[in-house]
């Protein structure tokens, strides 16, 4: 048995920089929509702040999403690192979104009231309609799915589906690469993160509702040699930038975008 470190590695979490579709204010969920021209930037940014720091990452995880693999291939080739490991996995994809996929989120505030539009979108257990069956077809036979038995392939998830998911690549792949001293990069989505926070902070339901990820905002933990985080909440690289980031996603819906 080798040496346990004196500390644990550190991760940074990123979620991907804007898509079009967050852009457009659109729900997105599983759909594999590419970064706006400004998510491309946050990206570039972020790269930036994590070479400030002298942060860099010895593996990447993304999730099977090309908003996801292009900012950590932005933020790797502004590090000089495009040659680490990358490992993607479905567990990392954004929340299914389900019947809410690709409307737009002003709309479905206006008609389902501020009250459902916030259970279903920030609440540990709420759920709207699943994706329609055609759409759910489709989606299952998408290649990147291939090894998944199909119904683990989900019609739609709340957010404490999505930690279900994201509690094992958690335990079982992110943890054991921390315990050996490593800067671990996960770039994901907004919602798959708050997941790995809920566990990281071990958030409580109130915890889970009141947290928003801003795009392209890198965020450090630190670990004990027990692998619990020294700093709870973990810390923005930029943390004016990621204050504003987060209120903006959480003002989401309450105002058309202006493009
Ligand atoms: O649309 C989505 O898939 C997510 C993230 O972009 O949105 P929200 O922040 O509303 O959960």
């Amino acid at each position: 048995m080798g040496e346990r470190p004196a500390r644990a590695g550190t991760l940074l979490l990123l979620r991907h920089g804007r898509s079009t579709t967050n852009a457009a204010g659109r729900f997105t969920g599983w759909t594999d929509v590419p970064l706006a021209s400004e998510g491309v930037h946050e990206a570039e940014r972020a790269a930036r702040l994590l070479a400030r720091d002298g942060l860099l990452p010895d593996v990447v995880h993304t999730s099977l999403l090309r908003r996801s693999i292009r900012s950590a291939d932005i933020v790797l080739a502004g590090l000089d690192r495009q040659w680490i490991p990358a490992q993607r996995s479905w567990r990392l994809n954004e929340r299914q979104y389900g019947a809410l996929t690709g409307r737009r989120k002003h709309d479905v505030r206006a008609e389902a009231g501020a009250g459902l539009y916030d259970h279903w979108r920030r609440s540990l257990h709420g759920r709207p309609a699943p994706l329609p069956a055609p759409d759910l077809v489709r989606l299952r036979a998408d290649p990147r799915y291939a090894t998944l038995r199909p119904d683990a392939v989900p019609a739609v998830e709340s957010q404490a589906d999505v930690t279900a998911r994201v509690v094992p690549y958690w335990a079982d792949v992110l943890a054991p690469r921390l315990r050996t001293g490593a800067v671990v990069l996960v770039v994901a989505h907004g919602n798959s993160l708050r997941a790995l926070v809920t566990v990281l902070d071990g958030l409580d339901e109130a915890g889970v509702q009141r947290l928003d990820i801003p795009t392209g905002a890198p965020l450090r933990y630190d670990f004990d040699p027990d692998l619990r985080s020294v700093a709870r909440g973990g810390t923005y690289l930029d943390p004016g930038a990621a204050r504003a980031g987060a209120a903006a996603v959480a003002a989401e819906g309450h105002r058309l975008p202006l493009s």
